[in-house]
């Protein structure tokens, strides 16, 4: 076995203490920190109320009794600074909450779910979109309330969509990613897939627009105060700015401090946005790999299968629709598993393997078109499980071993927290059960120092090392069926050799039915019972692996074989290979 370097376990630290090691975000949070402190003690720092007008303080000047002076109709400025601040924090604050309570979750559930919700919701948006936010808001202050917070409350709806866009085009792309589809094919329902992994990716994001979406209310709460809209008795930076342009002749220091503190609020929200995206790392969008989602049909009734069947698929047909005509990617499939029998699927890139292999995962893309005769799991009708029904199969009874074993692992948990999770939820093992079983099944796949991986992220550990994990995670639930695509790929040739080792002691051990999606005739020599060779979306010829190898019947095989021959032998003699084989009724 490969000796696996691990560099130490670097300890992972949080948003906020990153944050705090950034000068700027510390200097922001004292600011907004002083700023809500005075606001909030404003009885305690002022003597007066805000709209208390003397005449004889008109325009006074800074003095002990009123330390930044008078304003034009004689109230104390500072007292107005102070419970300005309050009106100013407050509307901020009400329309971010808005703003997420309508755009969130719509958002969330158009980018995970999209269909028609997706596009209804898309439509509500853009109507509000198109409306003029400034007008709306002149007209509910004209016509329903004179107060600034009511004002808010409007502005956080009219900016719902840009969070509602934001958050769907977040989670859309984190949906398409290996790791989610991996998590599913684990058997975790959309509440947990949600939680675990979509969430924390749109939480970045959010916090910025949270931000943005704060500076901005702050920005037209002032502007419709300015205008001389809101409640005469409701002090406020806009407001006090009014008053000061009036006066800017004779005093124009009331300029000064409505001018600073809201500059000062709106500098030290966008910077402290600036700095979270900066300390979460999301300045680059991510890279969307594929999708893959499934679509069911209606069920072909169910005939008797022998006894040791696992699986039968007849009459697989998968399509995409493009503007010249459906595209079919996989044309009449047929193909059965036993118990404990390791079915090669192999033929050349495009053949339809994965596509064949996902459509039994229930895992491609919600525009594919999906039909089959017939897809029995175990005497279960596959074609017609629903969601939760395929969710709690996929895992328990059917493992999935994917081919780039990095991109399936979600780079934000702790391996030892992805393997638990299937384990609590399908077996029902207590923490403590699921992570010694964990430790076991790390211990089982051949890693050195399961603690250690156990409490490692996925960028800590080797390519190899990450195979192994997944390996573990696939069987870890005891499945009837691991169906591994492409699985020694992206693995360099040693580990290669040693992954397949492991698949195939633990496909004996455990006498589990295999699907092994390959190219590779070395790989079938190695592991496999049953062949089935697909060309161009069809399968061309399924016959015993030693019977292909020594005597294939279609021309097509030969031809992989012979392609496959030309440049070596490949591991072990192909065509008189020594493990005995299995009787099999296809
Ligand atoms: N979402 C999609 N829309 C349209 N065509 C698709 C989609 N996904 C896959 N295909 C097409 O389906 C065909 C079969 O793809 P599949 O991934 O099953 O091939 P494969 O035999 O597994 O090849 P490889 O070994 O390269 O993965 C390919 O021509 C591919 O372009």
């Amino acid at each position: 076995m490969t000796a696996v370097e691990f560099p130490p376990a670097p300890k992972r630290d949080g948003l906020v203490r990153r944050a705090l090691r950034d000068p700027l975000a510390v200097g922001c949070l004292v600011v907004l920190a002083l700023l809500i402190v005075a606001s909030l003690a404003a009885p305690l720092l002022t003597g007066y109320e805000p709209d208390h007008s003397v005449m004889a303080d008109t325009l006074a000047p800074m003095s002990g009794s009123h330390p930044l002076g008078g304003d034009g109709v004689g109230r104390d400025v500072l007292s107005r600074l102070l419970y300005g601040g309050r009106t100013s924090l407050v509307g901020g604050t009400l329309a971010v909450l808005v703003a997420f309570a309508v755009g969130g979750p719509l958002g969330l559930i158009s980018g995970f779910y999209r269909g028609w919700f997706d596009a209804v919701a898309g439509w509500i948006v853009n109507v509000i979109m198109a409306v003029p936010a400034i007008i709306v808001m002149l007209v509910v202050m004209a016509a329903v309330s004179q107060d600034l917070n009511v004002a808010m409350v409007v502005l956080g709806v009219i900016m719902a969509p840009m969070v509602f866009r934001l958050i769907r085009a977040s989670v859309i792309a984190v949906r398409e990613e290996l790791y989610v589809d991996a998590a599913r094919v684990s058997g975790l329902g959309d509440g947990r897939i949600m939680r675990r992994h979509v969430l924390p990716v749109v939480i970045a994001p959010s916090l910025i627009q949270a931000t943005q979406v704060f500076a901005v209310a702050i920005g037209i709460q002032a502007g419709l105060a300015f205008l001389g809209l809101g409640k005469a008795s409701q002090a406020s930076w806009g407001a006090m700015l009014g008053d000061a342009f009036t006066n800017i002749y004779n005093a124009p220091a009331l300029l000064v401090w409505p001018g600073a503190a809201m500059g000062l609020t709106i500098l030290a929200s966008s910077l402290l946005g600036n700095v979270v995206r900066d300390a979460l790392g999301t300045a680059e969008p991510r890279v969307v790999r594929r999708r893959k989602r499934v679509e069911r049909r209606a069920a072909a009734p169910v005939a008797e299968a022998p006894a040791d069947r696992l699986l039968t698929v007849a009459g697989l047909r998968v399509g995409y629709p493009k503007p010249g005509g459906d595209k079919t990617v996989v044309d009449g499939v047929s193909l059965t598993v036993a118990r404990g029998e390791v079915l090669g699927l192999v033929g050349e890139s495009g053949s339809g393997k994965s596509q064949t292999a996902f459509s039994v995962l229930g895992l491609l893309p919600n525009e594919a078109e999906v039909t089959a005769d017939r897809m029995v799991f175990d005497g279960k009708d596959l074609l017609g499980l629903d969601l939760a029904a395929l969710n709690a199969l996929r895992g328990r009874g059917i493992g999935y071993i994917p081919q780039e074993p990095m991109s399936n692992l979600d780079p934000c948990f702790r391996i030892g927290s992805q393997l638990v999770e299937p384990m609590r939820k399908h077996l029902g093992l207590s923490r403590a059960e699921a992570r010694a079983k964990a430790l076991e099944l790390l211990a089982r796949v051949g890693i050195p120092d399961p603690e250690r991986v156990f409490r490692s992220y996925p960028h800590q550990i080797s390519g190899g090392m990450a195979q192994r994990v997944l390996i573990a995670g696939a069987v870890s639930c005891d499945p009837r069926l691991l169906i591994a695509d492409e699985p020694t790929t992206a693995l360099d040739v040693t580990v290669q050799a040693e992954v397949l080792d492991l698949m195939r002691s633990l496909q004996q051990e455990r006498e589990m039915g295999m699907i092994l999606v390959t190219h590779d005739f070395g790989v079938v020599a190695d592991i496999c019972d049953r062949v089935a060779v697909m060309q161009k979306g069809r399968i061309v010829e399924t016959a015993p692996a030693r019977q292909i190898f020594a005597a294939p019947e279609h021309g097509y095989t030969r031809m992989l074989l012979d392609s496959t021959l030309e440049g070596g032998p490949a591991r072990g003699d192909l065509r008189v290979p020594d493990k005995p084989l299995k009787e099999v009724t296809s």
